[in-house]
């Protein structure tokens, strides 16, 4: 016989308070010179801007010695720099190594959320290849690769440089730093707010996720 119906919704709203722990957000990127580290410090932002998800900042070269960590996320961001319209060497290296790390070993990544950034010197710079590849990444691990979702600007007489989505990408978020100025300037706020509001997309939809897997598991068997 089937549980009454007010005892399977008080079941069910023990299960989500339950279930309802902090959620972990990963990032990983690398940053020759800096400023797609100060891209990904935004990102980070857009997560804690979000109630019930907690960032995880990591470097390319710190992600390949913290697997577990990176296991234990609801969702993983992925960033570099343009480096000749490819990722750079050592996010490579990182991704090479997930290889061996996490598909050899059963996909364990499969089912997480995935998103991208990159940034480079110019404002194209075939960011559009690398976000792409990132992708793609992600589809091999069988992540779920989240858009940017913001309109792209300055495709009007109406657009300016302090457009959110300035540079008009959807894949992921873009940003483009001026070859001849440092981290401390480049990329500008426009660009950083774009990547803020991806790590705020990300860590939405990684908890909307959580809470459906809550909501799609099996009722216990009664007793
Ligand atoms: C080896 C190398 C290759 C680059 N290739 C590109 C490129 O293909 N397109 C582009 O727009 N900028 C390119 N750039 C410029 C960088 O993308 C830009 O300086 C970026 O801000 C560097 O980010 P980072 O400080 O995080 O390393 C290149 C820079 C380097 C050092």
């Amino acid at each position: 016989m089937m549980m009454d119906n007010g005892n399977a919704t008080a079941g069910l709203q023990t299960k989500l308070a339950n279930d309802r722990q902090l959620i972990d957000v990963a990032i990983v990127f690398d940053s020759g010179y800096g400023h797609t580290e100060r891209q990904a410090a935004a990102v980070r932002q857009g997560i804690e801007d979000v109630d019930g998800a907690r960032a995880l900042l990591l470097t390319a070269d710190e992600a390949s010695t913290r697997w577990n960590e990176l296991n234990a996320a609801s969702a993983i961001i992925f960033g570099t720099p343009t480096y000749v319209g490819a990722a750079s060497a050592a996010f490579k290296t990182f991704q090479e190594a997930s290889s061996q790390e996490i598909m050899s070993k059963g996909y364990l990544w499969r089912d997480k959320i995935a998103a991208g950034f990159t940034n480079s010197g110019s404002r194209s710079g075939d960011k559009l290849a690398v976000l792409i590849q990132l992708a793609l990444f992600a589809a091999q691990h069988g992540m779920h690769w989240v858009s940017l979702d913001l309109p792209p600007a300055n495709c009007s007489s109406q657009g300016s440089e302090d457009d959110l989505n300035r540079l008009g990408f959807w894949l992921g978020a873009a940003a483009q730093s001026n070859t001849d100025e440092g981290p401390q300037t480049a990329p500008p706020a426009a660009d950083l707010a774009t990547a803020r509001h991806l790590g705020r997309r990300v860590a939405k939809t990684a908890l909307q996720f959580a809470a459906g897997r809550v909501q799609a598991r099996p009722e216990p068997a009664l007793t």
